[in-house]
């Protein structure tokens, strides 16, 4: 048994015990070579989606595209989170010379021989590395793509795949960290703000050091062309972790598609220069059910390979995330039950698409006036509070 010798000992267990490098491990299996198949593998043969292409002109402008300059920015975020969970942002500051670097180094990245990417594979305790993504577990079939995720500094594995050129790679993808943390934090103040709270009820937003810092993963997504799109899957439908997620996606290819209750699946059409946001389930509890966190996918194609960039947003390690008490009272009870990133990526690495219910309060019988609400957003200790 190990015998815990020191105060800062003990801090450093802990403190590796919430972060969220624990959750999805065993997730590391190895993509396909795609370059090297002439047909759609059986083990890569979904069962066609009956609404395959989607071609319904009802639903190709459905998800709103957000002038942040527009005046009535902070009315639109909140219909398109109450009514989608998503919706696609212009103006948001994020040069378009820095997304055109970014795709073109994930283009460059997943264009290297199969061989050179299994280098930089994600280890089953790691984050940062290539890999499958990680909820192929919970499907029979694998997906039609390849990913590489960048929590930190991807330095180490940028050198596993270009042992004399990493440099490009990694200075490219810290301003882009830099510039999405910068604006996750602007929106995160956006949609809550339009629910009526204030800055000064959101604090844990603000830029923190230490164990007190937001967390964030990067995710390059990889869509390689494909023999027969309609059978194939790029991936699964899911909703997002986070609190929020960024995401660019290239302005050639569309692929990206969003479950909308009475329309079924939604293309999201890529707009040069836009950045998608998607509402992650972390969102979904803290607003107390208000916003909806999107399930979506991502078809493939046959012209085009396809990349993605999503920027996973998420609490400092030690913050519990649960329902804003600004916005429950005894007629709105909260519905769920205080969290971590770190457990609640566990519950989804467990129960998957029943993550939420996992962590759903039973009991909702109205609680007494008398008896104070529970905490909103907590550290460990009571001087941390942060609402
Ligand atoms: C911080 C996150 C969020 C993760 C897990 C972890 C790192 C990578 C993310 C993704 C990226 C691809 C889709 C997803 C569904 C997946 O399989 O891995 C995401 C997942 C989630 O949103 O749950
Ligand atoms: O590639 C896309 O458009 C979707 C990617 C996505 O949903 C994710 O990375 O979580
Ligand atoms: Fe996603």
């Amino acid at each position: 048994m190990t015998k815990l010798t020191s105060a800062s000992h003990f801090r450093e267990i802990f403190q590796s015990m919430n972060s969220i490098s624990e959750s999805y491990k065993n997730t590391h299996m190895i993509p396909l070579d795609f370059k090297a198949v002439l047909g759609l593998p059986d083990s890569h043969t979904w069962t066609p989606t009956p609404d395959y292409p989607p071609d319904n002109p009802l639903t190709t402008n459905s998800v709103p595209v957000i002038d942040l300059f527009d005046p009535n920015a902070i009315s639109l975020i909140r219909h398109a989170c109450e009514r989608l969970g998503v919706f696609q942002v212009i103006n948001h500051g994020i040069p378009i010379d820095l997304l055109n670097e970014l795709e073109l180094q994930t283009r460059r990245l997943f264009s290297l021989q199969a061989e050179r990417k299994l280098r930089a594979v994600r280890s089953p305790d790691g984050f940062t590395g290539y890999g499958l993504p990680r909820i192929s577990t919970f499907f029979s079939k694998m997906m039609w793509s390849e990913g590489f995720s960048i929590k930190g500094s991807p330095v180490e594995h940028a050198r596993q795949l270009w042992p004399h050129d990493h440099t490009n790679f990694c200075n490219v993808m810290e301003a882009c960290q830099r510039e999405m943390k910068g604006l996750s934090e602007q929106m995160i103040g956006l949609v809550l703000g339009s629910l009526g709270l204030t800055p000064e009820d959101i604090k844990w937003v603000e830029p923190r050091t230490g164990s007190r810092q937001a967390q964030d993963v990067l995710q390059l997504n990889s869509y390689p062309v494909c023999p027969d799109p309609s059978r194939a899957m790029g991936l699964a439908p899911h909703t997002d972790s986070s609190l929020l997620t960024l995401l660019y996606q290239s302005n050639d290819t569309g692929g990206l598609q969003v479950l909308v209750e009475t329309l079924g699946w939604v293309p999201v059409n890529p707009i040069s220069g836009a950045i998608v946001v998607n509402v992650g389930d972390l969102m979904h509890i803290l607003s107390n059910a208000r916003f909806k966190s999107a399930v979506h996918r991502a078809a493939v194609n046959k012209i085009h390979h396809r990349v993605s960039i999503a920027y996973f947003h998420g609490p400092p390690s030690d913050v519990k995330v649960s329902p804003l008490t600004q916005l429950t009272d005894i007629d709105h009870p909260p519905l769920y039950r205080p969290v971590t990133w770190k457990e609640y990526l566990d519950a989804k690495a467990t129960h998957f698409d029943k993550a939420l219910e996992v962590i759903r309060n039973n009991d909702l019988r109205k609680s007494s006036p008398l008896s104070p609400p529970p905490s909103c957003i907590v550290g460990p200790k009571d001087e941390h509070n942060l609402l």
